[in-house]
């Protein structure tokens, strides 16, 4: 049945009340469709080529060509019917997203202003990363690549960004031994660099404290790195009997050069954010005091950018190097799965937990 003109006058109000503003070639459609059913055929001159606007609005009329009024209204009622329906569904979806997100033991995940906030959440023990968080992680980042944020941002929560790696991740040895156990972490390790490689949004690190092992290499991995000044960034393998990852035998060298990769890589020397700011691993650092209020409205504004551009933009500087980092990563997860085998390694962890070292 053809739609009857209240409908219609009914669904000219309705688009004035639309919450989201359904884009230019859906108000195109909705012009003509309009034009048609009031006046019928396209019935004024072209407009002039440089007229742009006016041009793209006669064309979507004069597509229309013969379509009778009363089929002209029935599409314009549908056309609003179904953008009412996606963006009520759309709102009901981003009230969801706005909540804590559920399923989650060590990370809490908030969406809010087309930005997804993945924050580690063990702070009695300066966020250091169990596989179970690892594990999370991973899953975290697999649904903010399809969710619909615009960027995507880590943090902690606490004093710490992340102590790294959680060294209790050695101690609990499966039935297969101690090889096994090194085995599976290699898996681990590598199948996590590799969310970090692939993913397809702008990651930003907002660093609220001090950073350790993996969570800094793995910075090398990120588009922004904003820290507090607080923040310290330690990677103290060679303390540890352990040698980088997170792709950053090739990331910091890059960033920083080898000389001062070197000396964060090889001699675990920890630098301030100042300066990790000046060798370039971080992008730029603010006072404890106004960290969050600044970060937060500067990551607001991005949001608001085109998340196409963004996301196309991405992909054009991180496939140059795509292959190259994940042949990079294995490499290194095949190296470390050795390492955690060496005496060095293991009596490095028991002293942690006997105290006797501290970094
Ligand atoms: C699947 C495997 C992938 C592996 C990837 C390879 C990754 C490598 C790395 O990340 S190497 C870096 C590893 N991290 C460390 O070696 C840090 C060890 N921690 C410390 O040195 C200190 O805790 C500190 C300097 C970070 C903080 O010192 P302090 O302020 O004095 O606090 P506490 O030491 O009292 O810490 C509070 C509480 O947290 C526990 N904790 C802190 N960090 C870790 C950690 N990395 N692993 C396990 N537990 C950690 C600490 O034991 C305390 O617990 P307690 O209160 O005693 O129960």
């Amino acid at each position: 049945m053809g739609a009857c003109q209240k409908d219609f006058e009914s669904a000219v109000n309705q688009v004035k009340l639309l919450k989201k503003d359904p884009g230019n070639e859906v108000k195109l459609k909705l012009y003509a469709l309009y034009k048609q059913a009031t006046e019928g055929p396209c019935n004024t001159p072209k407009p002039g080529l440089f007229d742009l606007i006016n041009k793209a609005k006669w064309d979507a009329w004069n597509a229309l060509g013969n379509l009778p009024k009363e089929t002209a209204r029935q599409n314009y009622v549908d056309l609003v019917s179904g953008l009412r329906s996606s963006s009520d569904s759309s709102s009901q979806v981003k009230s969801e997203a706005d909540k804590k997100r559920a399923g989650y033991d060590t990370l809490v995940i908030t969406s809010e202003d087309c930005i997804t906030k993945i924050m580690l959440n063990r702070p009695a023990k300066k966020n250091a990363l169990t596989t179970q968080m690892y594990r999370e992680i991973m899953l975290a980042l697999e649904a903010a690549s399809k969710d619909d944020s615009t960027i995507t941002v880590f943090t902690g929560n606490g004093d710490y960004y992340s102590s790294g790696n959680d060294l209790t991740n050695f101690t609990d040895i499966p039935p297969g031994g101690i090889e096994e156990k090194a085995k599976n972490s290699a898996i681990l390790l590598r199948d996590f660099v590799d969310c970090f490689i692939d993913f397809p949004k702008p990651l930003v690190a907002v660093v609220n404290g001090p950073a350790v092992g993996i969570a800094v290499t793995i910075l090398g991995l990120f588009d922004l790195v904003y820290a507090s000044d607080r923040a310290t960034f330690h990677t103290p393998f060679s303390h540890l009997g352990q040698t980088p990852e997170g792709c950053s035998s090739y990331t910091f060298p890059k960033i920083m050069g080898p000389a001062k990769a070197v000396e964060m890589l090889i001699f675990g020397k920890k630098l301030t954010a100042g300066e990790a700011y000046a060798q370039g691993l971080v992008t730029e650092v603010f006072p404890d005091s106004t960290f969050q209020k600044e970060v937060w409205t500067r990551l607001k504004a991005y949001s608001k950018l085109s998340q196409n551009a963004m996301h196309i933009s991405k992909q054009i500087i991180r496939n140059h190097e795509k292959e190259k980092l994940h042949a990079i990563n294995a490499e290194e997860s095949r190296i470390l799965q050795e390492r955690w085998l060496s005496d060095e390694c293991m009596n490095a962890v028991m002293d942690f937990f006997s105290r006797k070292a501290k970094l």
